[in-house]
């Protein structure tokens, strides 16, 4: 059963794998980095020139919120819960509780594959035998967890069981919480930015959730009361920056925005200028997800972290790679890749809501020693959370 499994898994790398040799064939724009930094510069100075090329989109008068989705189900069950309140604190707790249902009701396809598995197997089990642990196993990698996370997860367990003296089924689950909260909690780092003046470099490949979590952040920290800049840095497609500009309208911010196709680096740049003359909190920068080539994709995001470090070395960097966890261990795949190219400092685990895969978060946590800082469990602004170890496996566990 677990070569089966551990073969398909292999399968699934390869044809990752696959997919970026086969688009490796451009590497027209592959250049050495000195002379694309000289070219950005020199192409930052043509810009500069060219002011009408240069499109900064002012949202600040628009009427931001007025088009925002509060509708869904699970914002309308959070209202509830903040109605039914009738102090300060209360209101507080309430929010909690609506946060926690969100996460609940975002966690349930991956529940179903874990707890309600974990609950029949623990239930009806007995005595404890190595058969309940090949069960475990099975059950652990169905939801994604991958191999070797799950094979550091029956260990610690069978070992805690051990320490604890505890030989009957219905007692595991509590322990394998125990378990779980810890290879969760091992990397720490959770806050997103630690002072200001910050930059946040977003990074992911097209489709992961990018520009949609940006807009997220940028409306938290509005919330917050700090002043947001956004960055069109994906300018691969006109309809990356056109997102970007709606989410800006959204969150009332500004965007700094080129044309398609123009040097995202010089974006970057122009965005750090603008965020320091008006002493902008966060700026927030969108980048383009091409994975097609992994040089290119090194060599894009190397020019933009030498502008960052050059321009704005008093800035707070934080550079977080959002990852899709629909698409499970291949999520693993993918940052291993950007890894090479970035300093990673923070992952966004998106959709989880649509995916039966979420227990690829451990493996995230566990392979890849990067901490997970947010995760999305929903496409509505509030959806996006920061990860928080004991609350997601209380949530996964019902
Ligand atoms: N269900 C769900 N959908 C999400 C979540 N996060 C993002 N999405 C959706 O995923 C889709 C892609 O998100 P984008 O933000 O456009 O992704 P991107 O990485 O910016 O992709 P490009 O714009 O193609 O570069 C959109 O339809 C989002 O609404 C989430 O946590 N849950």
């Amino acid at each position: 059963m677990f070569k089966k499994l551990f073969g398909k898994g292999k399968k699934e790398t390869v044809e990752v794998v696959e997919e970026i040799a086969k688009e490796d064939i451009d590497t027209s724009d592959a250049n050495d980095e000195d002379n694309d930094i000289t070219d950005i510069e020199n192409s930052i100075e043509e810009k500069k020139s060219e002011e009408d090329e240069l499109m900064i989109v002012d949202n600040k008068n628009q009427e931001s919120y007025n088009d925002f989705d509060t509708t869904s189900d699970i914002s309308m069950e959070r209202g509830d819960f903040v109605e039914e309140s009738s102090n300060g604190d209360d209101i507080e707790n309430s929010k909690k509780i609506g946060f926690f249902a969100r996460l609940k009701n975002g966690l349930v396809k991956t529940s179903k594959v874990i707890n309600d598995r974990i609950d029949d197997l623990f239930n009806n089990y007995g005595e404890i035998d190595d058969d309940l642990f090949e069960e475990l196993e099975e059950i652990l990698i169905m939801a994604d967890i991958g191999m070797s996370t799950t094979m550091e997860i029956i260990e610690e367990l069978q070992n805690e069981l051990k320490k604890q003296k505890i030989k009957d089924s219905s007692k595991v689950k509590d322990v394998l919480k125990e378990v779980l909260v810890n290879i969760l909690s091992e990397n720490n780092n959770r806050e997103l930015i630690s002072s200001v003046p910050a930059i946040i470099l977003v990074i992911g490949v097209n489709g992961a959730g990018k520009t949609t979590t940006i807009g997220k952040i940028a409306n938290k920290f509005k919330s917050e009361g700090k002043s947001v800049l956004l960055a069109a840095g994906d300018t691969f497609r006109a309809a990356a920056i056109d997102q970007l500009e709606v989410w800006g309208k959204r969150a009332n911010v500004n965007v700094i925005a080129h044309q398609e196709g123009s040097d995202p680096a010089a974006v970057i740049y122009d965005a750090i200028q603008s965020a320091r003359a008006k002493n902008i909190d966060v700026l927030i920068c969108d980048t383009a997800g091409r994975l097609h080539n992994k040089k290119n994709l090194m060599n894009e995001l190397t020019k933009v972290f030498k502008i960052v470090d050059r321009e704005y070395p008093q800035a707070d960097k934080e550079v977080l790679l959002v990852l899709d966890a629909t698409t499970g261990q291949n999520a693993i795949q993918q940052a291993k890749l950007f890894k090479e190219a970035a300093a990673i400092s923070g992952i966004v685990l998106t959709k989880l809501d649509g995916t039966a895969k979420g227990g690829v978060i451990l493996g995230i946590n566990s392979e890849l020693n990067i901490p997970v800082k947010l995760i999305g469990v929903g496409e509505g602004v509030d959806d996006l959370q920061k990860f928080n170890a004991k609350t997601f496996v209380d949530a996964l566990f019902g």
